[in-house]
């Protein structure tokens, strides 16, 4: 279970971007997070992973509290949380393989990782999970010769090589065209289900986001305002999401003071 409680952000010494902000993921779901430019999605994902450092609140996951841990306790624990990026994040010269093992970093010794030895239940796993996905005959190809829609799956199996017990997906498909980006959503709510495994995707695409999760999250200046079924998302919550700026939130709240 995630909890997320009392959540605040702020950059530097700006205002606030996400404000007090509390939600509780359980058990196997897709929780899509909607919203405008600039409300706060990202921050919130990045947050929960220590991407970025939260201001103030916790944020626990299946009882350890990750606002607390010291740097080296992170390095650790955050093996314990999956991210899928919207570039992907590989590298570039490596092969599938080697870019799928580095999700294995920090398990395996510095030596084998360096000289490629990987652990024969390593590489077993890789092979299950490449197979899953649709890519194990790339597995000696360089990153860089992928379509995007083979890179992302890339990510999720290097993901997926952690063990998460989470899966944060940041745009996953933004970068993708539409029907690849219906796939890849398509295999995260699969894999969601199939490995019990909770997954918060950022996204978009409210269409995408209705058609794939158990659940949306909307939303607006660093505040949530909708989280419900998708088929509760009506015009009326829409608008509602995607009304106002920041700067209207601000005076809002200042008046409601
Ligand atoms: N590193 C940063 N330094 C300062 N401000 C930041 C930083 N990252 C994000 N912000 C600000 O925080 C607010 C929320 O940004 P965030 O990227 O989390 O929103 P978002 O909902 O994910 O937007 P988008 O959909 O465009 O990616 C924005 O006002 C943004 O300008």
């Amino acid at each position: 279970m995630l909890e997320i409680k009392n959540l605040q952000k702020s950059y530097g010494k700006g205002a606030p971007v996400l404000k007090d902000l509390n939600l509780t993921v359980r058990g196997e779901q897709v929780l899509s997070v909607i919203g405008s430019s600039g409300a706060g999605k990202s921050t919130l994902l990045r947050c929960i992973n220590r991407l970025v450092e939260p201001t103030s609140g916790t944020i626990t996951l299946n009882g350890t509290d990750f606002t607390t841990l010291t740097k080296k306790e992170l390095r650790v624990e955050r093996r314990r949380i999956g991210m899928i990026f919207q570039s992907f994040n590989l590298v570039d010269r490596l092969t599938v393989m080697e870019n799928i093992q580095s999700g294995r970093l920090g398990y395996i010794s510095t030596w084998a990782a360096l000289t490629r030895r990987y652990p024969k239940e390593d590489i077993r796993k890789a092979y299950q999970l490449m197979e899953r996905v649709g890519i194990a005959h790339y597995a000696n190809k360089r990153a860089d010769e992928l379509s995007g829609g083979e890179r992302q799956r890339v990510g999720v199996v290097r993901a997926l090589m952690q063990r998460p017990e989470i899966l944060l997906a940041d745009e996953p498909t933004a970068s993708l065209d539409p029907k690849t980006s219906e796939q890849i959503m398509a295999l995260l709510r699969s894999l969601a289900e199939e490995l019990d495994l909770p997954v918060i995707i950022n996204i978009h695409n409210v269409t995408e986001a209705k058609e794939y999760s158990d659940r949306i999250v909307g939303m607006r200046y660093g505040k949530i305002i909708f989280d419900d079924l998708p088929d509760a998302l009506d015009k009326e919550q829409m608008d509602e999401i995607y009304s106002g700026t920041p700067a209207e939130d601000r005076q809002t709240m200042g008046a409601a003071a």
